[in-house]
């Protein structure tokens, strides 16, 4: 049974500090350069042109999403009212696997816009007979469209020597108006983390897609501390104690200047409040909310993974733990060798060396590890390198704990010996 103590909390409106909630545009803090670009760049869609494409970048949290979804929104209205239907076609390729998923994600994404049928079947037809169902309703629903295509960097999905999924996925989309397969103006807009990415990308395509890039760095503790108090009339007045803000802001900065986190750790803190039934929420709540966020995130997110993405991150921990070497940062060459490695003695399928760096890559996303890309020097090509930001070893330990993985620990020596093989190989170089 509730008492009164248990029915009062800190929150009188939760939902603000909830990450997924569309904020307005007065609670926007910091991002007036990337809001004014992004205004200027898609204004031609009010005046019947077709706005350039974009590409979005800057490390996790730092209002991508925000910014394009807060303008898009705004043109979705002021169309409206002019009688123009503005398609805005959004999707997260990160859970994304193949260009024939991102296109068939795409016609999804429309259907359920317009509310209609799909009208392709997820399997069994062929790449071309979805992207023909999605220019048509496109042609049919849309005067003008706006593909936001989030975390494009993580849509691999190829076989080896195949142009990745990413870059054919902006080719036909940043071309359709021109081949006439969209009849009304489409506009592409890329969101990234890899401030490398365009380098990657097929010269058909970067010149399709040719964006106008827009950069959205990490906030410093201030900015952290405004887009808090933005949002402090989530809690009750007077919930708060007077560290509060600035605690969390300081957590977050540390982290990246990642505003999720911010709004993350400001949320836990409330919520611990309420578990307790304290009436205030102070740096005490903060602080153990931070505790508990450190431990669980980097914990519960290993459980969740797939037995391939264990194996990957495994291999990669292994090679900051085994090796003789200082420094904690692992050459992606040499984590796919020891993965290689180690998929050979569970005697399991073994993915392609850019599937592996792309399920580590994902765990970026997650603050487990952060990615940089490295020149091999003149001519030797280029090649990602992560480092953990928690502690390997626990990670591995975790791993272990799934069965399919226990093998593993017996061969411990024979593992650090590939480890330091291949770092020395991989040096050498
Ligand atoms: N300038 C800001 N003012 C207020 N809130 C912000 C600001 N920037 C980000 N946020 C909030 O932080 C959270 C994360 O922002 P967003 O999803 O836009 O980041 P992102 O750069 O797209 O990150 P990712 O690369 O991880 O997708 C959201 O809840 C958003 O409302």
């Amino acid at each position: 049974m509730l008492d009164d103590e248990g029915e009062s909390s800190v929150f009188v409106n939760r939902d603000l500090v909830e990450p997924d909630t569309i904020i307005d545009e007065e609670r926007i803090v910091g991002r007036d350069d990337q809001l004014e670009s992004v205004v200027s760049f898609l204004k031609p869609t009010l005046q019947g042109n077709r706005p350039p494409n974009m590409l979005l970048y800057g490390p996790a949290g730092t209002g991508k999403s925000l910014i394009i979804g807060a303008v898009t929104q705004q043109i979705i209205e002021l169309c409206k009212s002019k009688g123009e239907r503005f398609g805005v076609v959004d999707i997260n390729c990160q859970p994304i696997n193949t260009l024939d998923q991102a296109v068939y994600e795409l016609v999804q994404t429309v259907a359920k816009d317009v509310d209609v049928d799909i009208g392709v079947p997820e399997t069994g037809v062929s790449t071309k007979r979805k992207y023909r169902r999605l220019y048509e309703l496109i042609n049919e629903y849309y005067d003008s469209v706006i593909f936001i295509l989030d975390e494009i960097d993580l849509l691999v999905g190829r076989r080896a020597n195949e142009e990745p999924a990413y870059s054919k996925l902006l080719y036909q989309l940043s071309r359709a108006s021109n081949t006439n397969e969209i009849e009304g103006r489409v506009s592409v807009a890329a969101l990234t983390n890899d401030p490398k990415f365009m380098e990657d990308i097929d010269g058909r395509a970067e010149s399709s897609f040719n964006p106008r890039d827009i950069y959205f760095p990490d906030y410093d503790a201030n900015q952290l501390r405004e887009i808090l108090e933005n949002r402090r009339d989530a809690f009750r007045q007077d919930a708060l104690e007077d560290d509060v803000i600035p605690l969390v802001a300081a957590f977050a900065a540390q982290s990246h200047g990642d505003a999720r986190k911010a709004i993350d750790l400001f949320r836990g803190a409330g919520d611990l409040a309420d578990e307790r039934g304290d009436e205030i929420v102070t740096e005490d709540h903060v602080r153990e909310s931070q505790e508990e966020i450190d431990k669980d995130r980097s914990l519960k997110l290993v459980e969740g993974l797939t037995t391939q993405k264990k194996i990957s991150l495994y291999a990669t921990a292994a090679v900051v733990c085994y090796s003789k070497q200082t420094g904690s940062s692992v050459p992606s060459p040499v984590g796919f060798k020891v993965y290689q490695w180690v998929t050979d003695e569970l005697d399991t399928d073994q993915m392609t060396r850019e599937t592996y760096v792309k399920y580590v890559k994902e765990l970026s996303t997650y603050g487990l590890i952060s990615t940089s890309r490295k020149s091999r020097g003149r001519g030797g090509g280029m090649y990602m390198e992560f480092t953990f930001t928690g502690d390997p070893e626990a990670v591995m330990n975790r791993i272990v704990d799934d069965t399919r993985l226990e093998g593993i620990v017996e061969q411990k020596n024979l593992l650090q010996t590939v480890v330091n093989a291949q770092l020395n190989e991989f040096h050498k170089q």
